[in-house]
């Protein structure tokens, strides 16, 4: 197992630690969040949103990787991130799953729920999940034992894969294993997989903790044309279900996913709306799309 793939590993297992520990304290979980409590399981979208930046600005060594960025997600709605190397796309990411902490802003899961104030682990325990853009499944298990591994339940804290799953998890497997199309692969072993069934078994296990928001970080990057394709419709059959953030380089997969876009440069938005309305905006063509 690669150092990276045992980091990986624990930070699921330290996710899922803080959910089981969560869902165990006295007030069932209810913690003051903006004023208003957080209900375990619940976000608030009564507003429209399940995801609000807010002014927010990060420097490194006084460089402003993002700058004043505010943006906002609906609830399943499946929004494209794009932009040119360097504009900010990852460090947005890193803020809002908790990795960076912003100088300035704010950042809401939902309208009640203020993200800089929870750690990591609690923020992916809330329902954001994250995948990164290299696949990071446990190569020796099969697609099942991966699954199971990521089944949200208290049962398997510590991360174990003899726990018994009960036919309600086993009924999620199955359907999980139909929408990532592994269904005639489920005994075979993570790593003799292709690097497209790998990055669908690893949004697999994402989805086996339900979450609310996916963020996806170059989905398909390295995948061969069909199976890019086969990810274009997995992504619009987890559209509305779920919310999806997706940041992607590959035009043609943003083409046939995509509804609303948004274009960072210099870590702020400069463009936003459909694909064809972005390709067409002079600031977009002169900073991105024209190089
Ligand atoms: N931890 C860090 N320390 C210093 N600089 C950083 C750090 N993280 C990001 N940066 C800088 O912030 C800027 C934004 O980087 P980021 O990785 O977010 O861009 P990106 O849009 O994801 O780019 P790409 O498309 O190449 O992945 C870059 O100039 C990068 O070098």
């Amino acid at each position: 197992m690669t150092p990276e793939l045992m980091e990986e590993g624990a930070r699921r297992v330290s996710a899922y630690a803080a959910l089981a520990a969560r869902d165990k304290t006295e007030s069932g979980g209810r913690a003051a969040a903006g004023g208003r409590p957080v209900v375990p399981g619940e976000v608030d979208v009564a507003h429209g949103r399940i995801l609000y930046l807010d002014d927010v600005s990060v420097s490194f060594d006084g460089f402003r990787a993002i700058n004043k960025l505010s943006l906002d997600i609906a609830p399943g709605e499946l929004r494209c991130i794009i932009g040119p190397n360097g504009a900010g796309k990852t460090t947005m990411m890193d803020i809002i799953t908790g990795k960076t902490r912003p100088d300035a802003g704010s950042v809401f899961f939902g309208s009640t729920i203020d993200l800089l104030r929870y750690k990591e682990a609690e923020i992916a325990g809330m329902g954001i999940g994250r995948k990164f853009q290299k696949p990071t499944v446990f190569e020796q298990l099969t697609v099942f034992e991966n699954l199971e591994l990521a089944l949200k339940t208290d049962k398997r804290v510590p991360a174990s894969v003899f726990f018994q799953a009960s036919s309600e998890d086993r009924d999620r497997l199955a359907q999980v294993l139909r929408t990532i199309h592994l269904a005639d692969s489920v005994n075979r072993q993570a790593g003799n997989l292709s690097h497209g069934q790998k990055q669908w078994l690893e949004i697999g296990m994402l989805l086996m903790q339900d979450p609310k928001l996916l963020l996806l970080d170059e989905p398909v990057a390295g995948m061969t044309d069909e199976e890019t394709e086969r990810t274009a419709e997995l992504f619009l059959s987890l559209k509305g279900k779920h919310s999806l953030m997706v940041v992607e380089h590959d035009m043609s997969f943003i083409q046939a996913i995509s509804e609303k876009v948004t274009v960072l440069h210099e870590g702020s938005v400069l463009a936003e709306g459909t694909l064809q309305q972005v390709q067409g905006d002079e600031r977009v063509i002169e900073v991105y799309l024209g190089r």
